[in-house]
């Protein structure tokens, strides 16, 4: 027993605080926070003390429902050559103290954006939480293939967050920055899953390729592709937004349809990832556009 527990590996504190930091899941972090800063610029003219506010307060929610998601799929993490060496299923952290760590950055995150924002704010961020935990990773995810349209809401949350901390309400502008990353999510995601299938099959998660196979996937990216570029080109129409955006949005929109297209008759691994990389353009790109447009037009 002593020898055992002598040959497991002590985490340096570097290491933990490391991988605490991975638990926030901190790359996808990124993107979301680039939504909410930017929804702020285009609600309003906040100050800097507000959006860091929002930017701390949108971190350490989205972060917690990381955490949490971390401490569910520990079993099929433990599984995926992609996901094994993770802190929990690595054993350099243990599943009480995610769990512990992951409901403490909620409420954390919860007071912040109540004291230094408004209480809106800070509910919006836990709705987005209780999607990401309860109804995306609970209770979809090894469920359906429809997991990440519906749980996918949880991510297009951040914009309504930020929308909320300058203005203290929800405007139809706000609902249309969520409907966008919602039709977003489905093409990032599912252009990813057709490299990780043969993984996700292993352990039994109904994912799109999975379920409905390859072909179907790409067509489903098509559709939902063009779906985005109608909801993209809305906001112009509607006059939400100007000239900028809107040559902006329609050079993302052809080179997005373009590419899933490309893998839609090439059906290879490199015309997948291309669309998945691009993805992170797309929105990253989209979102200062707007920025770019409302301060001009201001
Ligand atoms: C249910 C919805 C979503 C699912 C299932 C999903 C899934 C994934 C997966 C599996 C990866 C691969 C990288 C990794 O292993 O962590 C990834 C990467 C990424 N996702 Fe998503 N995603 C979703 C929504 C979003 C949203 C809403 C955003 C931001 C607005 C986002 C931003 C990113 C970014 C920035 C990366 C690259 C991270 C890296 O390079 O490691 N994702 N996503
Ligand atoms: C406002 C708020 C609290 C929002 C939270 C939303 C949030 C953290 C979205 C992240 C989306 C994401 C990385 C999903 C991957 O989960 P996965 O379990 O399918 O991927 P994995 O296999 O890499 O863990």
């Amino acid at each position: 027993m002593e020898a055992s527990r002598a040959a497991l590996p002590v985490p340096g504190v570097k290491q933990l605080v490391s991988d605490y930091f991975t638990l926030t899941k901190p790359k996808v972090q990124l993107l979301l926070l680039l939504t909410t800063i930017t929804t702020m610029y285009v609600a309003g003219d906040p100050s800097i003390g507000l959006v860091a506010v929002a930017v701390i307060g949108g971190f350490l929610s989205a972060g917690g429902a990381g955490a949490f998601n971390h401490w569910y799929d520990r079993d099929i993490d433990e599984a995926m050559a992609r996901t094994a060496s993770r802190p929990i299923p690595a054993g350099r952290i243990s599943p009480r103290a995610a769990l512990i760590y992951a409901f403490g950055l909620q409420v954390a995150s919860f007071v912040i954006l109540t004291v230094g924002a408004n209480v809106l704010s800070a509910f919006l961020a836990l709705a987005g939480f209780f999607w990401y935990t309860v109804v995306y990773t609970l209770w979809l995810k090894r469920r359906s293939p429809q997991n990440i349209v519906i749980g996918g809401a949880a991510g297009a949350v951040p914009p309504l967050v930020g929308w909320a901390a300058v203005t203290g309400s929800v405007a139809p502008t706000a609902l249309y920055l969520f409907a966008i990353i919602f039709y977003w999510t489905p093409p990032h995601f599912w252009a990813l899953s057709l490299l990780m299938k043969n993984e996700y099959e292993r352990v039994g998660v109904p994912m799109m390729p999975v379920v409905h196979g390859e072909k179907e996937t790409r067509r489903q990216i098509v559709l939902y592709t063009l779906l985005l570029t109608l909801l993209t080109l809305l906001p112009f129409v509607f006059g939400f937004f100007g000239a900028i955006y809107a040559v902006v949005a329609v050079g993302l929109n052809a080179a997005f349809i373009t590419l899933a297209i490309r893998l839609q008759r090439n059906a290879d691994r490199a015309s997948a990832l291309r669309a998945y990389l691009f993805s992170l353009s797309y929105l990253a790109i989209l979102f200062v556009a707007m920025v770019v447009d409302a301060q001009l037009l201001s």
